[in-house]
Formats: C-alpha cells, structure tokens, sequence
C-alpha cells in the first residue's frame, strides 16, 4: 500500500538572522501492507507531520520516492489523492451551519461520486462509528469523541483502501479514545482499509497498531509488530514482595538464576530481576521458592513498554525526548 524510498525533507528557515536548513525528514523507507494499521511514533519534532504531508501529497519531498495505494507520489499526485482518505489533526468539518450529514455527502461529492451513493455510504458509515442519529446535528453541537468520527467518516466516504489519521486521539479523554480504537480496529476488520496513523501515544501504538514505525530526528529507529519490539528489550521484569523480609536473600538467590543478567535488585523486603520471558519462568521459579520455604506476600510482573524499547535504542525516554 505505501512504498517509500530515500523520502526526505528539508525546510530553509532563519534562526534569528541566521539562514539554516532543518532536515525534518532524512531518506526515509518504508513499507506498509494492505490491510495493515501501521502507527507512526516519535517525540515532537521528530519528522511525523512531515513524512505524512509528504506521503499524502500536501508537500513536495526534497529527495526520493514512493508509491502510495498503487500511484506515484510525483507523477501522479491526482491519483494518490482519489486513492486516500486524510484526516488531519484538525479535522475537517465545520463548525457551524452546515449539518453533519451534508457536510459528508458534499465531501464525497468533491470527488465527483454521485449524490445518492455517497449518502447510502455516509449513512452506513454513520451506523457503523456509532453516530445514528447524528446526522441532521450540526458538528458543533457533538462531543470530542463524536466530532473525530464525524471526520473519520469524512476521510471514508469516498471508500478509499488507505486512510492516514494524524494524531486521531489527542485532545480525547481516556474512554472515548479507547471507544475511538475499537472503531479503527472494527473499520479495518471489514473493510479491509490500510490505516496509517501518527500518534504520541504508547499505550495507542500498542492497543491499536500491527505495526509501529518509531521516528526520531527524522530516522526511523524502529520497525516491528509492539510484542517483538518489546521483546528486544532485555525480558520481562519479576517483582518478588517477600512476606517474610528475612527470606530476601535466599529468594534473590533463586530469582537470579532464571534473570537475564544473573542480577536481581533488592530494596528492602522487594526482589526484582529481568528474565527472558516471565510466562516460561514463572511457574518454575514459583516451585523453586516454595521448595526453599520462601513466604511471598504477592509477585508482579512488567513487561517492558514502547518507551523502554526507545529508551534502549535512543538512550532517552519517549515522554521525556
Ligand atoms: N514549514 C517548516 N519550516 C521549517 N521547519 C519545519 C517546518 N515544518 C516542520 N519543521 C521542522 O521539522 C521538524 C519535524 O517536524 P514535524 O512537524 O514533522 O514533527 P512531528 O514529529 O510531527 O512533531 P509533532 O509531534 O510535534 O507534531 C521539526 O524540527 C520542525 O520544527
């Protein structure tokens, strides 16, 4: 669905009165397959923005290529935009007078689809994002949650089979972006849409995505299903709270036999240490600690996170770069 080639940008601009050159975006591949939902994740000013204004034909690359839902990039923009859906950041409905369901049968109209088709496909779109009865209201009146289906039906109506979301969740609270998630996942699961969507968010990256694309100073870092890019950071990490604190050695003893590094850390009456896989060590250890007569008063078990997988490639934490 999107094969991109060496795709880079660079933006003249001034520092002061000093001319200079950002290179927001530096010879970047990439490749995404149809039906996947690909997220793109990176620190602000990473190059997301940019790669995607790029790859949605709203800015000219400075060097490489690519072919986006079968059409070339450069030579044929037109195509590439028929093919698409976009829904910016902003989204793209008004905010006042028109109601919603017009707004979406002038949207597909724009691309030459007859009225009465659009509007059977806008009502069906309408069902399927939970937004019946939504359809004489005017955009303004709809909550946060609704208003970005509202434009994720906008980017659908001309039933393209790529549709880029750029930051679909921010300014959400926590349940209508989880509601929001569903809908991705739901639209992708019938009808077959590739999405490719840039997010802040690890906790998205990981619910939503097949596939997460990490960008950082405009490189991509990273590429791969969020279990196994998880799964190159050193294991998963056992927590041990001892109910008895003076069983803290001996337990640390049986925990740095399964761990990763033969380590284990010890604060006060709490073991922890990275093994591999905690699913295959737990019950092993579990037995070994009851033969030594080791009382636990409970055991936790972290897998490592989005962010530490960026903290190991970059040697900075997502939130904080
Ligand atoms: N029009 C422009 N002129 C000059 N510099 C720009 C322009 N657009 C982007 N940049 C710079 O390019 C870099 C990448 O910006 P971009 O907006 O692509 O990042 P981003 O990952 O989308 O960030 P955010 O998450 O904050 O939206 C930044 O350093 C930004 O300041």
């Amino acid at each position: 669905m999107i094969h991109a080639r060496g795709l880079a940008r660079t933006f003249n601009t001034r520092r002061g009165r000093e001319r200079v050159q950002v290179e927001a975006v530096k010879g970047v591949d990439l490749d995404v397959e149809p039906g996947e939902i690909v997220g793109f994740l990176g620190p602000n000013g990473a190059g997301k923005t940019t790669t995607l204004r790029m790859l949605t034909t709203l800015l000219a690359p400075t060097h490489g290529t690519a072919t986006v839902a079968g059409h070339d990039l450069k030579s044929d923009p037109v195509g590439v935009r028929r093919a698409i859906g976009y829904v910016s950041q902003s989204g793209s409905t008004a905010m006042s007078g028109v109601k919603a369901g017009e707004e979406i049968v002038d949207h597909g109209a724009m691309y030459g689809l007859d009225r009465a088709r659009v509007e059977a496909r806008g009502r069906e779109l309408f069902e399927q994002l939970e937004l019946d009865g939504m359809w004489q209201r005017e955009p303004k009146t709809l909550s946060g949650g609704q208003r970005r289906r509202l434009d994720i039906a906008m980017g659908l109506v001309h039933d393209p089979g790529l549709v880029f979301l750029d930051e679909p969740t921010t300014g959400l609270d926590p349940q209508a972006r989880a509601n929001l998630w569903t809908h991705i996942s739901a639209l992708r699961d019938r009808l077959s849409t590739t999405v490719f969507l840039t997010t802040h968010y690890l906790d998205e990256a990981d619910a939503l995505c097949d596939r997460v694309l990490v960008i950082d100073h405009g490189e991509i870092v990273a590429s791969d299903t969020p279990d196994a890019l998880k799964r190159q950071v050193a294991g998963d990490l056992i927590e041990l709270v001892l109910g008895d604190p003076s069983h803290v050695s001996i337990a640390a003893q049986q925990l740095a036999r399964i761990t990763s590094d033969a380590a284990t850390d010890v604060n006060g009456g709490i073991v922890t240490g990275r093994v591999p896989s905690a699913g295959v060590e737990l019950p092993g250890l579990l037995r070994s600690l009851d033969a030594a007569g080791v009382a636990l008063a409970s055991i936790e078990v972290r897998r490592p996170t989005l962010d530490d997988v960026f903290l190991t490639m970059t040697g900075r934490s997502l939130r904080d770069a």
